[in-house]
C-alpha cells in the first residue's frame, strides 16, 4: 500500500452568489507518486478541485489534510501563459527568480528542466517562435523547475492537435517519476494512457462517482496505444463516464 500524499475529506465548495455547490462532500486519498486523472462532464468541478488542492480557493466545508508538510506545487493550465516578451529561459526561471534566486544560480536548474521536457537548447527562443506543443513544454518546464512534489495539470493539452497531444503525453510519462500528478482531462483516451487511477466525477453537484484503478500498462508509446489492453481500458472508462454523466 503506497503512502498517501494528502487526503481530501468531505470537501465542499459553494461559490459566493451561487445556490448550488460546485463540489459537495468529496472524499479522496491521493497517493504519493501516482498519476491520478480527474475525468467527468463539463461543470462537475474538476478545475475547482485542483484550485482547492493548490490553496487558490478555500473550501466551504471539509478539508485537505497533508500527510506531512505541504509540498511544493506546480500548476499548468490549458493556456501556456508564457510572458511573450521574455525568452524561454526567463519564462522557465520565473518561479526561481520570484523566490529570490539569481539568474546565474537559476541557469543550471532551467537547463535541467528544459532537458526534462525535451526543449534542450531552446533557452533563447521567444514564445512566438515556438509551436503550440513547444510552448506547452516550456510551461511544463516552468512548473517543474523548482522540483515540486505535486504537479497539478488542468487540461494542459486540450488545445493541441492530436499528434502533439500524444507527444506531450509521452513527455509526461517520461518525467513523472518521483512526482505526484493530478491531471484534469475530458479525454478518456488520455486518462487511459496516463493514469494509475481515474477519479470519475459527476455534476450537479460535483461529487466523486467512482474511483477506478487501472492495470499497469504493459507497454508505452505507440505500442501501448495499439494494444488490445489499452482499447479495453478506453472502452471501460467510456462506459463508466457515460454512467457518471447519467447519475443524479
Ligand atoms: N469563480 C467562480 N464563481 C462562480 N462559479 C464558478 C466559478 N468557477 C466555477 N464555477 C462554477 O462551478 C461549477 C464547477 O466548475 P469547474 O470549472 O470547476 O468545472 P469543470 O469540471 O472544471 O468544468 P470544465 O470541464 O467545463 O472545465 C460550474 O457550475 C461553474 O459554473
Amino acid at each position: 500500500m503506497t503512502a498517501s500524499l494528502f487526503q481530501i475529506i468531505n470537501l465542499s465548495l459553494t461559490y459566493p452568489g451561487r445556490a448550488a455547490p460546485a463540489i459537495s462532500g468529496l472524499d479522496l486519498t491521493v497517493r504519493r507518486g501516482e498519476t491520478l486523472c480527474l475525468l467527468g462532464p463539463s461543470g462537475c468541478g474538476k478545475s475547482t478541485l485542483l484550485r482547492l488542492v493548490a490553496g487558490l480557493e478555500r473550501p466551504t466545508a471539509g478539508a485537505i489534510s497533508w500527510a506531512g508538510a505541504k509540498p511544493g506545487v506546480g500548476f499548468v493550465f490549458q493556456e501556456p501563459n508564457l510572458m511573450p516578451w521574455a525568452d524561454v529561459a526567463a519564462n522557465v526561471a520565473l518561479p526561481l527568480r520570484l523566490a529570490g534566486m539569481s539568474r546565474a544560480e537559476a541557469a543550471p536548474l532551467v537547463a535541467a528542466a528544459l532537458a526534462r521536457v525535451g526543449l534542450k537548447g531552446q533557452e533563447r527562443a521567444l514564445p512566438r517562435q515556438l509551436s503550440g506543443g513547444m510552448k506547452m513544454r516550456a510551461s511544463l518546464a516552468r512548473a517543474l523547475v523548482d522540483e515540486p512534489e505535486l504537479l497539478l495539470l488542468d487540461e494542459p493539452f486540450a488545445a493541441l492537435d492530436e499528434i502533439t497531444r500524444w507527444e506531450l503525453n509521452d513527455a509526461l510519462q517520461d518525467l513523472r517519476s518521483g512526482v505526484t500528478i493530478l491531471f484534469v482531462t475530458h479525454s478518456v483516451f488520455e486518462a487511459a494512457y496516463l493514469a494509475d487511477r481515474v477519479a470519475l466525477l459527476r455534476a450537479n453537484p460535483g461529487a466523486l462517482h467512482e474511483l477506478v484503478t487501472l492495470d499497469k500498462a504493459p507497454a508505452r508509446g505507440a505500442a501501448l496505444r495499439a494494444s488490445p489492453a489499452y482499447a479495453q481500458t478506453c472502452a471501460g472508462l467510456s462506459e463508466k463516464l457515460r454512467k457518471a454523466m447519467e447519475a443524479k
